[in-house]
């Protein structure tokens, strides 16, 4: 492998709530500075903040001497632009459910779920970015009309970052992160043209897609831009997981993925077939609600984060019966867009701060306990989990996360993998080779303990059931 001794790469994490940059060493990863500024709230976001705040994030030097950059972005965001490439409305974010109907409509159109998931690999939910495409047709035809382009979050702080200066030449995506939109298809390797003017009902230029370690340009100040990809994908190469490995990544969004050798094909829409940042496959299941349940649980309680975790802690297991089902802000999988939260079961024994902490921690790991349980439905095998995500520093997910997900998990030293996932592919972009052999350093590891196999059976039960009970929805 080429030399990169003694440089610099840095990653960038455009995701939902913030922007973090790390600056890498590039032959052995080791962090040497980084940075980080908020994102704005909600669920449509003008990309312009994306810029600001990766400026500020990049402030008094930060990327001084860095020879290769990399952005990961949340996915599936929908950035529309015109025919001198501006921004035509904000964009609409992966958490943004207004696409639901439209959701519906392209599924019965295409001729239903099986057919997406077996062309597509997916079936159509609000958060792709088809779905969403749809709905401008539908809610807004005048900035159709003046769309040209069609990007990503990544594909617009990567064209961003080149527009600085003449380094531009076209936008660019990866595989990655075309695979989250529900037109391009892991399985093909292609676009997908009938399926974009199913929803559109016209071309759009889109992105062109480059190869794992192909550079989008390079900057007037000679910076290597590489490829970029989605912020999971991005996750996966921080990580270098292995087969056997399964991530659970607890930040806006809960997700449950694993690298696998091949395309899926998940009928039920629960699992995703996205491919990952290398040229592999990276099924994925997404959830709406993950860190978010902890923070609105917290401040319902008038308590900090770690306040919950104590409370919880001091709680006995199963909350005294207490059962959240956590879908706050509606929910992806299980697809129940207009859902809200429900806490069932409170008596006047069990109505504790302990036990409302606790069914709040609870029911938030129970959904992506039931992610972990799709995956493994694909064929997935599960033998590890590595636990990620703002979330992941909770002391009371750390305690409950092995005995609901049933498998060891490992918390691996506390960071930031999609940044450093990034950084990774800008230092193989920057030699044209393979990913370096970066060490991920472990913080934790959690074994499940035998004895709560009968209380984790009896909330999951409890759990499953008042899913169907309420939503209607079968499972576990
Ligand atoms: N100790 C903690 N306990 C629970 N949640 C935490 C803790 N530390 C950070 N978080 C939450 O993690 C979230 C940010 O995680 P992150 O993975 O950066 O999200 P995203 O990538 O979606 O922007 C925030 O909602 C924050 O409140
Ligand atoms: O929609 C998905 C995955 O399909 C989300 O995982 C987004 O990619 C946002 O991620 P975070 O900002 O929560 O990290």
């Amino acid at each position: 492998m080429p030399s990169t001794h003694g440089q610099l790469v840095a990653g960038v994490d455009s995701s939902t709530q913030s922007c973090k940059v790390l600056v890498c060493d590039a032959e052995t990863g080791e962090v040497v500075r980084e940075g980080r500024a908020s994102h704005p709230d909600g669920t449509e976001v003008d990309p312009g903040a994306w810029w600001t705040a990766y400026e500020e994030a990049t402030v008094g030097g930060l990327l001084d001497g860095v020879s290769a950059i990399s952005v990961g972005g949340q996915q599936h965001g929908m950035v529309t632009l015109d025919a001198a490439d501006e921004v035509v409305r904000p964009a609409l974010l992966w958490n943004d459910t207004r696409s639901a109907q439209d959701a519906t409509d392209l599924i019965d159109e295409f001729g239903g779920a099986e057919r997406w998931a077996n062309d597509v690999g997916v079936v159509p939910v609000a958060s792709f970015t088809v779905t969403k495409l749809r709905w401008l047709r539908r809610s807004e035809p005048d900035n159709l009309g003046r769309t040209r382009t069609c990007v990503l979050p990544h594909d617009w702080l990567t064209g961003r970052i080149l527009k600085q200066g003449s380094g531009f030449e076209r936008w660019t995506t990866d595989r990655g992160d075309a695979s989250g939109t529900g037109y391009w298809s892991a399985g093909s390797g292609d676009y997908l043209p009938d399926v974009l003017d199913l929803a559109v009902g016209r071309p759009l230029d889109l992105p062109h897609v480059l190869g794992p370690t192909e550079a989008a340009g390079r900057t007037d100040s000679g910076l290597v831009v590489a490829p970029g990809t989605g912020d999971n994908m991005g996750a996966a190469l921080g990580l270098g997981l292995r087969p056997g490995d399964a991530v659970i990544s607890l930040g806006t969004s809960g997700t449950a993925f694993a690298r696998h050798d091949a395309a899926i094909s998940d009928a039920s829409g629960a699992v995703a077939s996205f491919a990952d940042a290398t040229g592999g496959f990276l099924p994925l299941l997404a959830t709406l609600n993950a860190a978010r349940v902890l923070t609105a649980g917290a401040s319902m309680l008038g308590v900090d984060l770690a306040e919950l975790d104590h409370l919880a802690l001091a709680a006995e297991p199963g909350a005294g019966g207490l059962t959240l089902l956590p879908y706050l802000d509606g929910e992806r999988t299980p697809n129940l867009p207009e859902a809200t939260g429900s806490l069932h079961g409170l008596t006047r024994a069990n109505a504790t701060p302990e036990n409302l902490a606790r069914a709040i921690v609870e029911g938030m790991l129970t959904n992506l306990a039931e992610a972990l349980d799709a995956l493994r439905g694909q064929g997935v095998r599960v033998e590890r989990v590595l636990l990620i995500g703002g979330a992941s520093a909770s002391r009371a997910v750390r305690a409950l996360a092995a005995d609901l997900f049933e498998a060891e998990v490992h918390v691996p030293a506390s960071g930031e993998y999609v940044a450093l996932g990034a950084a990774r592919q800008a230092a193989a972009t920057l030699v044209g080779s393979d990913q370096p052999d970066w060490d991920v350093r472990t913080d934790a590891v959690l074994e499940p303990n035998a004895d709560a196999a009968g209380s984790v059976g009896e909330l999951r039960g409890r759990y499953a059931d008042l899913r169907t009970q309420l939503h209607g929805i079968q499972g576990k």
